[in-house]
């Protein structure tokens, strides 16, 4: 009997399927892990925006990691939407000595221009969760909030950002350039190798909700399958990029509708 490798999504729910943990939940199980999940807020939520937050006690958010981590395996750790500062303090809390990779998303506007996470919660997350990150994801806005500079305007300053937020204490970091435009989508990310550029045909569609959330849990599963971070990066931006495509065929609610996760299903 071999073990299944098991990706923990430590996220807030979208009911409306595209992001949070249910994209979370669909991309570990399209790309052959074994996805565990630990909700840390509910949100009401829908292709075309985000009306209310509700969020979890911190110390039941921690009770559920902790029952997940005494018991599954857990390959690699995917962190999502908090919530709150007190929520992310639980969780850095209840992490603190896991060994075991974290992919930190810090999530904090929706891709409907919601904001998900209260300012303080911001600097609970550059202090405590980052230092803990085996890599960092952030789009452009939320590299700029963490590292305190003016946003990137091209591919040279996702690399700065890169860089700086290795400063801030992430192992690496990868920039995602979603919010650039241009012919491209380029990710930039910094490691203890350098830079390296990962890049996609830009894919013209409204479908792009849960982008942000897909990669990282894409990233986080790779790790859990044993993959070194760049390789798990490239494979990541390769599965997003067909369930952009796919997503684009799709419709799904009325507004920006979702990514296709299981697209190699319907190939
Ligand atoms: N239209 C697109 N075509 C191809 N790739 C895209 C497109 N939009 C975003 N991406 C890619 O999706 C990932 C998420 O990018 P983005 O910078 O938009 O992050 P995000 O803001 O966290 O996500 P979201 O827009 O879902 O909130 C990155 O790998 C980015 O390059
Ligand atoms: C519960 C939850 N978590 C995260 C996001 C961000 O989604 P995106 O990947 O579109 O930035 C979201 N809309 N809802």
């Amino acid at each position: 009997m071999s073990d299944v490798p098991v990706m923990l999504s430590i996220a807030g729910s979208d009911p409306s399927g595209g992001a949070g943990i249910q994209a979370d939940l669909k991309t570990a199980t399209a790309l052959g892990a074994y996805g565990a999940a630990v909700v840390t807020a509910l949100t009401v939520q829908n292709t075309r925006g985000v009306t209310g937050i509700q969020s979890v006690p911190p110390d039941f958010v921690a009770d559920q990691i902790r029952s997940v981590l005494d018991d599954l395996d857990v390959g690699a750790v995917k962190i999502g939407m908090l919530g709150t500062a007190d929520v992310v303090v639980a969780v850095s809390v209840a992490l603190a000595d896991a060994d075991v990779p974290i992919v930190l998303d810090p999530v904090m506007v929706a891709t409907s221009g919601d904001r998900l996470v209260p300012s303080d919660a911001v600097d609970a997350i550059r202090t405590m969760l980052v230092p803990l990150a085996t890599v960092v994801t952030p789009n452009v806005p939320e590299a700029a909030v963490l590292v305190g500079a003016d946003p990137a305007k091209d591919v040279d300053g996702l690399a700065e950002a890169a860089y700086a937020l290795r400063e801030v204490g992430a192992a690496a970091a990868l920039v995602k350039g979603g919010h650039l435009g241009g012919d491209l989508s380029v990710d930039v990310l910094a490691d203890a190798d350098g830079v390296r550029s990962f890049e996609a045909a830009r894919v013209s569609t409204p479908n792009t909700h849960g982008t942000g959330c897909t990669l990282s849990s894409a990233i986080a599963t790779g790790l859990a399958l044993g993959l070194p971070l760049r390789e798990a990066v490239a494979d990541a931006k390769a599965y997003l990029t067909g369930a952009l495509l796919s997503g684009a065929e799709h419709s799904v609610g009325h507004g920006n509708g979702p990514v296709d996760h299981l697209w190699r299903m319907h190939q």
